[in-house]
């Protein structure tokens, strides 16, 4: 609850600040809607006993003057009432544009500054999942429910006031009834709160299953392999597991409903009578029995949508809970981050070296790396080797910060990577890995990318692609490099996997950082191309330090120096001719496969 509270206060602390003018516009809007109910409700009384007083009269001395200014009235307070709703639609959009801002804001700003190691962990999934079904919405509708509440409250308040002329207890009454109607939908918001938190490692399988059947990236397989039948099983299964729940709730809170709602029923029957005695008794005109069983019914109608969105906005707070504990999550770079303020050593003198350096991922203790030691030359091209699961792409990961060392350390010239501004690290450091993106955007985009931060320069764009060997391939489109590749978009041009690859090697050319890293960059290419590129990857690496992952012969013949991982350590180092003629781990993997591949 005290959340609840937090949450919504943080909502209405930002709408009030980003736009004080559209809010007190809602604020009026919601204070006139608040009164206009009571206001047509006594012109109804006005109505029906202005009615029976000229029904009384003789013809002519009837004067309808009074009847004529009800009415008049009655029209101006209809067409208030219709215009403060349509423009309280449009201020609502306005407003919900200003907080579906502030929260894409901040879901943005926080992916991009979160630990990359979240993104590979189930739980952290989970608390993605959750927070982003709900940032697309709830901070909007808590800020209307808020709104709703006020009006609600309102327009209950004035009609209370109308009911306490019949009697005192009337208003009790009615608030006594609509208590555990109250308590019964927040017993439920909340029940389904924690069923849903409880739940979502669940719903997140309905949806990844839904997904399997449905994405494109799927489609091809889940044909080639015939698993529609078993993927909609199982989609069918989870989902009914997970609505009987629910439903099941949904059932009692309806029970629980219908009991009170009985008693509800033999209340109201009990003022109507109240009502109808006094009437009979002199004391109040017809008009008051008009004006006092609309006011019951209304009042009644008002009280329950009071506590209806009350409970709702109960509901949206406290799944809100799950959007701030995502921006609540510890950012672990930001404090590496804060104590890193050395530039990268331009150009490097001794080396990029891991010194007893250890990881396991954060996910379990297993080491993955354990006292490794290496050193990267500057200048040289080296080719890191080993069996599949060995950490060729954790080293990757390492050398890019996505995750730190548990132990040791990664030097370049002897200074912590740590302690090296993000900035220059990326300036300094280009990837392509192993699972690079397929960009949907323009060919000269895909290439610019690597290198952002500064405006596109289409000569090395060109140049770039020229050395990954897809200069060609662009320029055989209609639209040259302007052209949108990949399939999502309309008169988009689809390449082939190898095509991809070598255009996100181009992107990696294109930035002129001193190591650049290849994690199995010739994995998609035919021979052919393959041995065409390696002699662009020779010539683009000349000057600079390279890292290549690779289980083809070829590219690692290529290398200045191999270096053998194997059980979380380096196990040999040297040229190609070297570890060959030394009979070791290398040469044994090389002979027991084939002639191209280790
Ligand atoms: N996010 C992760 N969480 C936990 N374990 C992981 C994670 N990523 C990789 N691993 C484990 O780390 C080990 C090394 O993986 P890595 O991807 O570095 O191997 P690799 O040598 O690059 O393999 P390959 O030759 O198949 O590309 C593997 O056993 C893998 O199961």
């Amino acid at each position: 609850m005290k959340n609840s509270w937090k949450h919504i206060r943080t909502i209405l602390k930002y709408v009030w600040n980003s736009s004080p003018g559209w809010t007190v516009l809602n604020i009026l809007l919601v204070l006139i809607r608040g009164v206009l109910p009571l206001l047509l409700l006594y012109l109804v009384k006005l109505l029906v006993d202005e009615i029976q007083t000229i029904a009384a009269l003789p013809l002519d001395e009837r004067d309808f003057s009074l009847l004529l200014t009800v009415l008049i009235a009655a029209g101006v307070i209809f067409l208030i009432n219709a215009l403060t709703a349509s423009l309280g639609l449009l201020v609502r959009e306005r407003q919900s544009y200003v907080i579906s801002d502030f929260f894409d804001n901040l879901i943005h700003d926080k992916t991009t500054s979160l630990e990359y190691g979240y993104f590979e962990h189930p739980e952290y999934q989970s608390i993605f999942y959750r927070a982003l079904n709900e940032a697309s919405f709830r901070p909007s509708r808590i800020f209307y429910g808020v709104l709703g509440v006020i009006q609600n409250f309102i327009t209950i308040l004035v009609m209370g006031g109308v009911l306490l002329m019949v009697h005192w207890s009337v208003s009790v009454i009615l608030l006594l009834i609509t208590l555990p109607v109250s308590w019964i939908r927040l017993r439920h918001a909340r029940d389904l709160f924690r069923f849903k938190k409880d739940n979502t490692l669940l719903e997140r399988e309905v949806n990844y299953y839904n997904r399997l059947i449905t994405a494109p990236e799927f489609a091809k397989e889940v044909r080639a392999f015939d698993l529609s039948g078993l993927f909609r099983r199982r989609f069918f299964n989870r989902k009914r597991k997970w609505r009987q729940t629910q439903f099941s709730m949904l059932v009692n809170k309806t029970r629980r409903e219908i009991v009170v709602q009985l008693l509800a029923a033999t209340c109201f029957f009990l003022v109507y009578g109240l009502i109808a005695w006094k009437a009979f008794d002199g004391q109040i005109s017809i008009g008051e029995v008009v004006l006092y069983f609309l006011a019951m019914q209304r009042g009644y109608a008002y009280l329950q949508e009071f506590l209806g969105r009350s409970s709702s906005l109960y509901q949206d707070s406290l799944f809100l809970d799950n959007l701030f504990e995502f921006i609540d999550l510890r950012e672990e770079s930001k404090a590496v981050e804060s104590k890193a303020s050395l530039s990268f050593p331009s150009p490097i003198q001794s080396g990029i070296e891991f010194r007893n350096t250890g990881f396991h991922y954060p996910s379990n203790n297993r080491w993955i790396l354990r006292n490794l030691n290496l050193k990267i030359l500057p200048g040289e091209t080296i080719a890191l080797v080993g069996a599949n699961g060995t950490g060729k792409s954790t080293i990757v990961k390492l050398l890019c910060s996505l995750y730190q060392p548990v132990e040791g350390e990664i030097l370049v010239d002897d200074i912590p990577l740590s302690k090296i501004v993000d900035s220059q690290r990326v300036a300094n450091i280009s990837v392509i890995f192993q699972d690079f993106i397929l960009y949907n955007v323009t060919a000269r985009e895909n290439i610019w990318f690597g290198d952002a931060q500064k405006p596109a320069d289409d000569d090395l764009i060109k140049q770039a692609a020229n050395r990954a060997g897809i200069n060609n391939v662009i320029e055989g489109f209609e639209k040259g490099y302007n052209t949108t590749l990949g399939t999502v978009f309309e008169g988009s041009e689809q390449m082939s996997p190898g095509q991809w690859q070598r255009l996100a090697l181009a992107r990696s050319f294109y930035n002129n950082s001193q190591l650049i890293i290849l994690d199995e960059p010739t994995s998609s290419l035919d021979a052919f191309s393959e041995a065409k590129l390696l002699k662009y990857i020779r010539s683009v690496t000349e000057n600079r330090t390279a890292l290549i992952i690779s289980h083809r012969l070829s590219t690692i013949r290529m290398a200045d120096r191999v270096i053998v991982l194997e059980g979380e350590q380096v196990t040999e180092t040297g040229s190609y001719e070297e570890l060959m003629s030394k009979n070791g781990s290398f040469k044994k993997m090389v002979d027991a496969l084939s002639d191209s591949f280790i």
